[in-house]
């Protein structure tokens, strides 16, 4: 078996909430109990509605959030019990993130030459004249023309600040890449660009992929293994190819929301709101909006079951799973009966 890239141990992480711009004393659960196994070469792709942890789960993966607690390995070695320099190191040259909005992300008063020397001077990577040298194949590497060196981002183009995002992250050459929805703040006619761009960086240079983002098509369509959260929660793994038979009733409602996804009908009705991730519910975080949902979902969450259809990399955490191959219309119909019982007086 191919020995782990990076792997995250029971990670938990929570912040201190905060009350019309004051500290209070409640925690935000923003990761909880979080395992993930990443692989060399693996694209993983992390779907989930807005604020259920996606984008904790991918900072804890690159070593920029420290998890609460729990344990980060990177090459078998915990991060964060490492001392501090050799953490650096191991985070700088192990794992290169890709954040949303290149605009913010790069700064703007360096030309693009200092964004991606930086790195390189940081980690005393070889004489200055090789950093030079490396600056112009990172630039040849993600397709940007040797003349811009010299720019500003703000004379780049949206998606010419992507690819100089992304070949920062790629400077020092990591094993993995963490993109949290690398397009979304771009126009869309480059995004479809950038995400074959990062396909074929992958592809050439044999990366593991972490990719965040809302857009669940493109997730399948990239990714290798679809992680859905809701809540701070990990609920399901599945081969992206098997995303339509899932287990977990979140992850079927989900994806049927998800336009041209399952069969066409409309999408399954959940009931109320998304629980306030300070208080999140006892048990399965998902049990207060779950049609299925019974007194033993709200005394414990189960651990994970891998699909009976023996499936290999498809497991999710449900006391009462979707049956395999039961249609998206039949749990329509359930879901939209349970919510008729539970509004009548
Ligand atoms: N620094 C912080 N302080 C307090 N709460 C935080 C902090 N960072 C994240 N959170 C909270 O943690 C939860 C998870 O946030 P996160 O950004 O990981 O979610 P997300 O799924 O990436 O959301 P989105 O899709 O909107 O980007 C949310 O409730 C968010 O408000």
């Amino acid at each position: 078996m191919t020995a782990p890239l990076a792997q995250l141990k029971n990670v938990h992480v929570q912040h201190r909430a905060r009350s019309g711009g004051i500290l209070s004393r409640d925690r935000v659960h923003a990761l909880t109990a979080a395992g993930l196994t990443l692989t060399p070469g693996e694209t993983v792709g992390i779907v989930g509605e807005s604020g259920c942890g996606k984008s904790t789960l991918a900072k804890v993966l690159v070593g920029v959030e420290k998890p609460t607690t729990g344990t980060v390995e990177f090459g078998g070695k915990d991060l964060w019990t490492m001392p501090p320099a050799e953490r650096r190191a191991a985070v700088g040259t192990g794992a290169g993130m890709i954040f949303q909005d290149p605009s913010t992300a790069l700064n703007r008063r360096l030309t693009v030459r200092r964004i991606l020397r930086d790195p390189l001077d940081v980690h005393r990577r070889g004489t200055p004249a090789e950093r030079e040298a490396r600056v112009r194949e990172l630039m040849h590497l993600v397709g940007l023309p040797e003349v811009l060196a010299d720019g500003l981002p703000g004379q780049l183009s949206g998606g010419q600040r992507q690819r100089v995002a992304i070949a920062r992250a790629l400077a020092l050459s990591p094993r993995l890449v963490v993109a949290d929805e690398p397009t979304s703040a771009l126009d869309v006619s480059v995004r479809a660009q950038i995400l074959n761009l990062l396909l074929d960086l992958k592809e050439r240079l044999g990366l593991a992929l972490v990719f965040v983002s809302h857009d669940i098509q493109t997730v399948r369509r990239m990714s290798d293994r679809v992680i859905t959260m809701y809540l701070g929660r990990i609920v399901e793994e599945s081969p992206a190819a098997e995303v339509t038979r899932s287990r977990h009733p979140y992850t079927r409602a989900l994806f049927s929301a998800t336009p041209g996804l399952l069969d066409p009908i409309d999408p399954i009705p959940l009931i109320g709101p998304v629980p306030s991730a300070t208080r999140p519910p006892s048990g399965c975080p998902f049990r207060t909006r779950c049609w299925k949902a019974d007194a033993e979902c709200a005394e414990s969450m189960p651990d994970f079951t891998a699909s009976e259809a023996g499936t290999p990399g498809h497991r999710f955490r449900c006391h009462h799973p979707v049956d395999d191959g039961q249609s998206t219309h039949e749990l329509v119909t359930q879901a939209a009966a349970t919510a008729v019982t539970q509004e009548a007086p």
